[in-house]
């Protein structure tokens, strides 16, 4: 039986738990120190949460929203230029947490954008399963009241290291992008998020872990610190969970920069040891992944 490599080499990640007020200008700069600081640690792969621009409300989106480019200018687009520099000062893969981004014909998208070593932009996730819920006695959040959603699985190549699949917090819970993604070849699946008090502690670490061990890969949750006094008490606790579905890194609600080295090695002997890779029953049961080949 062969494992093929997914991941080509050892990868220190770094997973930046902040929070966002109102106050753009600050909000980047908070960003920027703990970035540059993860990568003074050694991360190579530097993921921000969502959001991690503007308050979490869709009262607010618009305001915040910002035109996503190739050549992001500084003035219309401050986010997205801060972290393309970013990208460049650190010479990382910066995973851009998520911004609320505006296009030309007024729609407003929750996206996170890709950043490669030389600041260049890799890829563009607009959530796709947008975060519309009401638990009784709980949280009640819409984001489609303001937001539209993306209609795209995003799986972007990290030069040298391989392939990761990215979704936005809500986007976790649909177990059918995470194991396209994952057949595709990649090594990881990366969630920028803002969970909430409500559903945190029911399914948080659940989901995490239950992406890792469906498909066997690296599972990487960033989260928002918590601020008490936010009208969106987002719920922290990020993690990486490794491909046999354990916690290898993780923390609490506060503001705290988590890091892991993810290693090729370990991909390969979850998959030697437990060989669902080699064992799913097609015969029995379509594979996701030729189907959605043969839609495009
Ligand atoms: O899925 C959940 O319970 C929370 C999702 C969420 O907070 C979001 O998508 O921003």
């Amino acid at each position: 039986m062969t494992i093929k490599g997914v991941l080509h080499q050892a990868l220190k990640v770094a997973c930046i738990q902040i929070s966002s007020g109102p106050n753009k200008a600050q909000n980047l700069a908070n960003a920027r120190q703990k970035v540059l600081s993860a990568a003074s640690a050694g991360a190579s792969l530097i993921i921000l949460p969502e959001c991690f621009n503007s308050p979490y409300s869709t009262a607010k989106f618009r305001e915040y929203a910002e035109p996503l480019s190739s050549s992001p200018d500084p003035e219309r687009s401050p986010s997205f230029a801060a972290l393309a520099q970013m990208a460049r000062d650190t010479k990382a893969f910066i995973i851009g947490g998520s911004v609320p981004e505006s296009d030309e014909s007024g729609k407003i998208y929750n996206t996170c954008a890709v950043y490669s070593p030389q600041g260049t932009l890799l890829a563009a996730h607009r959530k796709m399963h947008l975060f519309d819920i009401d638990v009784p006695g709980g949280m009640c959040f819409h984001e489609s009241d303001t937001l539209s959603a993306g209609n795209q699985i995003t799986i972007v190549d990290l030069e040298g290291y391989g392939k990761i699949g990215l979704g936005i917090c809500y986007d976790m819970r649909f177990a059918e992008p995470s194991t396209i993604a994952a057949r595709e070849g990649a090594f990881a699946l990366i969630y920028p998020s803002a969970f909430n008090t409500t559903t945190g502690p029911l399914h948080w670490e659940l989901l995490g872990r239950a992406r890792a061990v469906d498909n066997q890969v690296f599972t990487i949750l960033c989260s928002q610190a918590r601020d008490p006094a936010s009208s969106y008490p987002a719920w922290g606790y990020s993690l990486v969970a490794n491909p046999m579905g354990q916690v290898v890194s993780g923390t609490d609600e506060k503001e705290c920069t988590i890091y892991a080295v993810l290693e090729p090695s370990v991909i390969e002997t979850s998959r030697q040891a437990i060989p669902i890779t080699f064992q799913r029953r097609y015969d029995v049961y379509p594979d996701i992944n030729q189907v959605v080949n043969k839609k495009e």
